[in-house]
């Protein structure tokens, strides 16, 4: 599904911030990309969403080579794609209902097709008396599973999302890390980049850990 051979990523002028990373993200799986602040996690991130290139070596992404796509083609592949933002990016003129039901309104599916599902995702992530509210008002554990919520409504084939329970209790995040895992057992690869070693603790999968630059694959 995801494959990186040799990849380096600088920013500007600036020294190497990932070096040589070669690995592969296999369809279906589940892992935790972690290391410490700095480490590049949300950097490997931007490139698996194709928001940015990076400097050397190939990426493939659902069997294409993402250096020959141009702005079109890398937006449809981006539509197989859910992310959870570490800064949630929620469409603040948008109701939360509106702003989850976004991804399924994109691949042009009618409303009364999703309502319900949106409903039942929305109360799932503690959010059913939120629906109507627009993001500004909404907490910041509230924006955050708002978001989780955008990401995964539409059942993506790659799930990545950048510190998903930073803003929430350990309960929540326990419920939240159910949601990715029921996700992946239907098909969803997914990707958790986290500080958080009490989560990862609670389900033993594959962890990729940057250090200095450089993965380590703990399968
Ligand atoms: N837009 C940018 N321009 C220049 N340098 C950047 C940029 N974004 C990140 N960096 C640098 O790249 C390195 C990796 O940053 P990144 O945000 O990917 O790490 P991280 O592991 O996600 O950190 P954290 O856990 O604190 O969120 C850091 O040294 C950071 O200063």
């Amino acid at each position: 599904m995801v494959r990186f051979e040799n990849v380096g990523l600088r920013y500007g002028l600036g020294p190497e911030v990932l070096r040589d990373l070669s690995f592969r993200i296999e369809p279906h799986s589940f892992q935790f990309l972690t290391g410490p602040s700095g480490a590049g996690k949300t950097s490997l991130l931007r490139l698996l969403f194709l928001s940015l290139r990076p400097t050397r070596g190939l990426i493939t992404l659902f069997d294409h080579d993402v250096a020959t796509l141009d702005k079109d083609a890398l937006a449809v592949l981006r539509r197989r794609i859910g992310i959870v933002f570490q800064d949630f990016r929620l469409l603040d003129h948008m109701s939360t209902y509106e702003n989850v039901s976004l991804p399924l309104r994109v691949l042009g599916r009618e409303e009364e097709s999703y309502r319900h599902e949106v409903e039942e995702l929305l109360h799932w992530v503690g959010l059913g008396e939120r629906m109507t509210a627009l993001p500004p008002v909404l907490s910041g554990g509230e924006k955050q599973r708002a978001a989780i919520a955008r990401a995964v409504i539409a059942r993506p084939q790659l799930l990545l999302a950048d510190e998903p329970t930073g803003n929430v209790d350990p309960n929540l995040a326990k419920r939240l890390l159910r949601l990715f895992i029921e996700l992946n057992k239907s098909g969803t690869s997914v990707v958790i980049a986290t500080h958080d070693i009490g989560l990862m603790d609670q389900y033993d999968a594959r962890r990729l850990v940057l250090h200095e630059g450089r993965i380590h694959v703990y399968d």
